[in-house]
Order: C-alpha cells, then structure tokens, then sequence
C-alpha cells in the first residue's frame, strides 16, 4: 500500500496544535495526508528510518513542524531527495526565532523550504504541498483555484466596528 502524498511530521505531540492546521488545509483541499511525531532529538532512529523511507513508501512532499533547535526538518531534508516545507513552531522562550533562524539557515545543497512562525506557516506548507501535487492533478489545480476564490471573496471591502 503507497502511502499519501503527503507526511505531516513533527518533533513533539505539544506542535500538534499547530500542524494541525496543515492538516485542515489539506483535508479542505482533499488531500490525503500522514501525520505523525517524529523527533530528530528524542527518536533518532525513527527519523531515520523515516525519512530513509519516504520516498519508497510513496510519499511526495514532506512537511515537518518543529520548535526551538528546530533540527528535524534540516535532518530529514538531508536524508530524502524528497521536497521538504519546514514550518517553525513558536517557542516559548524565544517566540519562534529560534525555530525559524535553525530551520531557514539551511547550508547550500540542502535545502528546506521555509514557511511563517506557527499557524500562518502550518497553513501556508500545506498550500504550497498542494500546489506542488497540483502541477500534475488538474483536478487539484481547480480545487486550489476555487480555494483562492472563495478566499478573496471572503474580504470585505470596508472595514467594519463589529467584531
Ligand atoms: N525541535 C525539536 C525536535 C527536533 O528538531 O528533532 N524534536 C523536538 N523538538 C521540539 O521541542 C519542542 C518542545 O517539545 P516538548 O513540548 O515535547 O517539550 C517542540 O516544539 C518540538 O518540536
């Protein structure tokens, strides 16, 4: 059995509040995903193997969703020629700095694609991972346009006092 095009992987099961918006986007966009919690620093063997493995398993784009020494999304895109979106997830002590600065900071010939600290980031990788499938599903592709339609509907053209 291929697995889903896309894997959600994250460093802990307190980042989930945010990816989870990854998943929404995705589910919105009816793509199917994976998600799970896989840590460069705690489960290094199952990163490991994770990512050794994504690409014969049948994934196509891997999100990864870390905070603080954000090392999981730098190691994976290390280990699969596989897409990697790298989603900082904000930390307390430092806000998500320190997440985004250890995930965008990638050496030449390795690279992650960074999104935004936290929600907008999470929601941001799963559009981009959808418009990456959707250059081969046309389907996809119109699923994507109607998203950004129904997006611009949805801004008022005045701002209003009501909340
Ligand atoms: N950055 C990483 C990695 C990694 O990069 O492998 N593994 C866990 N973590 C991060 O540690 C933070 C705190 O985790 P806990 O809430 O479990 O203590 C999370 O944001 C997680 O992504």
């Amino acid at each position: 059995m291929l697995k889903p095009p896309v894997a959600i992987v994250m460093g802990s099961q307190s980042d989930w509040p945010t990816m989870r918006h990854a998943a929404e986007t995705l589910e919105s966009l009816e793509v199917e995903y994976e998600a799970r919690v896989v840590s460069a620093h705690r489960t290094p063997a199952r990163m490991v193997d994770f990512a050794t493995n994504a690409r014969a398993e049948g994934f196509k784009i891997i999100i990864a969703g870390a905070g603080g020494a954000a090392h999981l999304p730098g190691m994976i895109a290390a280990m699969t020629p596989l897409p990697v979106f790298g989603v900082p997830v904000r930390s307390k002590a430092l806000n998500g700095l320190d997440s985004l600065y250890s995930i965008v900071q990638m050496p030449g010939g390795v690279p992650v694609g960074t999104l935004a600290i936290g929600e907008p980031g999470a929601i941001n990788a799963a559009l981009l991972a959808a418009a990456v499938l959707a250059l081969n599903d046309d389907d996809l592709a119109d699923r994507l346009d109607a998203h950004r339609a129904r997006q611009t509907q949805s801004v008022p053209q005045f701002p209003s006092d009501i909340e």
